[in-house]
């Protein structure tokens, strides 16, 4: 991965070098916090160890014997964008579709569209109690049964070690694959809870793992010698300077799943003690006709990270004798797709606008690899520099313990309080 920070420095929010110099120092102790972290594979900083710890074999074990049309993902959060993301990005022959959702018509929609008896489906739930991802699983498994498929021969199960997903797998003896110790959702991408469906789609988890772990080895105690640190000490400076929002913006429709596994990552992990930055979703080069206006001379209080493979395959644009269109002629689409991306970066530095170039090699398993892991470092690194509780989310479980109140299953009456008491309904 490639960080490239120049454009975040001497703009409107006022970031110079030497406040960044100045962090460096921050940024070695915090270094040190995470190295201890893992040796110790404490909670959540075990996530970063995953390139030595993930076992390919047992992933690639549980898929083998399988050669399925479909792969239906049941799974909510981090228990699907992680796979959405490889599996998006790199393609393949593999209809993947991720039931996370529970919008009835969509869910239902969904299940007319594939031949069940031709579906694997993997149900992923760290935690194992996840009402969406169960309540969506139960109505898979009947959709199969009245189908007559066999759901207990077409269905992997990804979850920790107790909870209700947990029994049902020694239940109905299922093929089973643990979420590790340590790992929480949002940085399981590079665990069995991202790699299953990218192992069945046909990926190599080796290399995979081998580009997380060069991102991980570029882990050092300079925010200058690491990339991964260079983003994570950027956003945060750039946030303690008020840019309340981070608009994610690859320049690859393979990305497009990638901004919204980052803002799981981001909004989670860091939205905490009035610490955060709001992950804002945009995709080059097509937002730059919708969103791009208000990056420019909206608010200065945003941050845009665009993101892009520096190799792609590509397109010749044909030539034309249309007046004013023959400068497209002898083009490319990947050239145009350059050119955007560049003349974004200039206009919005142009106009004192922070952004930051991230790049990978190329949209493939080795700079997914990269991506995620340096990603998820940045992340860990933001948390240690505010001093928030990266690993941890009070904040859904309230929403959580409500909407099992509400259903019956739970004890929440002031749910139905606080909801009746808001309402001002204008009709
Ligand atoms: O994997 P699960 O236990 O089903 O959790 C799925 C998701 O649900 C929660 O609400 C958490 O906030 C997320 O961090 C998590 O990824």
């Amino acid at each position: 991965m490639y960080v490239d920070i120049g454009n975040a420095l001497d703009g409107d929010l006022g970031l110079a070098r030497e406040d960044l110099d100045a962090l460096d120092g921050r940024v070695a102790d915090a270094h040190e916090r995470i190295a201890r972290g893992r040796a110790d594979s404490e909670h959540g900083y075990a996530a970063l160890n995953l390139p030595e710890t993930c076992d390919p074999d047992a992933i690639r074990t549980a898929a083998a014997g399988f050669d399925p049309d479909h792969l239906l993902t049941v799974g909510i959060g981090g228990s699907a964008l992680g796979a959405a993301t490889l599996t998006d990005a790199l393609g393949g022959d593999l209809d993947c579709r991720y039931l996370d959702n529970v919008d009835p018509v969509w869910v239902a929609s969904i299940l007319a569209g594939v031949d069940l008896s031709s579906t694997v489906v993997n149900v992923v739930s760290r935690s194992g109690t996840t009402a969406e991802t169960l309540s969506n699983f139960l109505v898979v498994r009947e959709a199969m049964e009245a189908a007559g498929v066999d759901w207990t021969e077409r269905t992997v199960v990804t979850t920790g070690a107790s909870g209700n997903l947990r029994a049902m797998a020694d239940q109905h003896d299922l093929p089973a694959l643990d979420v590790p110790d340590g790992v929480p959702g949002r940085f399981s991408a590079l665990s069995t809870v991202g790699l299953f469906a990218a192992e069945l789609a046909g990926a190599d988890l080796d290399a995979l793992l081998a580009g997380a772990a060069a991102e991980a080895d570029r882990l050092a105690g300079s925010l200058y010698e690491s990339p991964a640190y260079a983003y994570g000490a950027t956003t945060y400076a750039l946030a303690e300077r008020g840019a309340v929002t981070n608009a994610v913006m690859p320049y690859a429709e393979s990305l497009e799943r990638f901004a919204e596994w980052f803002a799981q990552l981001w909004a989670e992990s860091l939205g905490k003690d009035e610490h955060g930055q709001t992950p804002a979703r945009a995709l080059g080069a097509t937002d730059q006709h919708s969103q791009l206006q208000l990056y420019r001379a909206g608010p200065a209080d945003k941050l845009v990270t665009l993101v892009r493979p520096r190799e792609a395959d590509d397109v010749a644009i044909p030539e034309t004798d249309l007046e004013g269109l023959s400068y497209l002629g002898g083009s490319s689409l990947g050239e145009l797709l350059d050119a955007e991306f560049r003349a974004t970066e200039a206009s919005l530095a142009a106009a004192g606008r922070e952004n930051v170039r991230v790049e990978l090699d190329r949209v493939d398993e080795h700079g997914l690899g990269e991506l995620l892991y340096g990603m998820e470092a940045a992340t860990v690194l933001y948390g240690e520099l505010a001093g928030v509780s990266t690993f941890t989310q009070p904040a859904v479980e309230w929403g959580k313990n409500a909407a099992r109140g509400l259903l019956g299953g739970g004890d929440f009456p002031e749910a139905d309080a606080v909801s009746e008491k808001r309402r001002l309904e204008v009709e």
